[in-house]
């Protein structure tokens, strides 16, 4: 095959990069995670201090509350800490789909609704790229939601 060949199809105009890590705790930096799980389980959620196992339901979905909305709300709606555990059983599928902004220069923070004189906002206001770019950049197990409180 010649390079014109290739070049002509644009081969190489997109590209997607996917890393899948997840034994470490974390919480999705976006409004909410749609999960559809097979059979094999491994998905933890952290509740009341301990991890407890979220057991799969034929053809169910997880929905997950993400970064995103825990800040829109002002903390009464809480982001999910949660992992997957690695089977020994064998191969295990799962698709994540997450529901977030697709323009990076959107600002979030606490909206008028969730906030009052007695319930003053609790995040500073942020691009959608500032948390992406911290979400990426810190250690996973670490909260994000940290470093954009106020
Ligand atoms: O595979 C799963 O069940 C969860 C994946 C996950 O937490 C993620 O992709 O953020
Ligand atoms: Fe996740």
């Amino acid at each position: 095959m010649s390079m014109t060949t290739l070049k002509a199809l644009e081969c190489a105009k997109g590209q997607t990069l996917v890393c899948h890590y997840y034994p470490d705790k974390h919480s999705d930096p976006v409004f909410f995670t749609i999960l559809r799980q097979d059979q094999s389980g491994g998905l933890q959620i952290m509740h009341n201090n301990q991890w407890v196992a979220v057991e799969p339901i034929e053809r169910g979905l997880v929905v997950n509350v993400g970064d995103f909305l825990q800040i829109l709300s002002n903390d009464k709606f809480v982001s999910v800490n949660h992992r997957v555990l690695a089977s020994k059983t064998g191969p295990r599928m799962s698709v994540a789909c997450f529901f977030t902004s697709a323009e990076p220069s959107k600002m979030i923070g606490p909206i008028k609704e969730f906030t009052s004189e007695e319930n003053p906002p609790l995040y500073k206001e942020f691009l959608v790229s500032d948390y992406t770019k911290m979400f990426l950049t810190k250690p996973l197990d670490k909260s994000s939601l940290d470093f954009f409180r106020l």
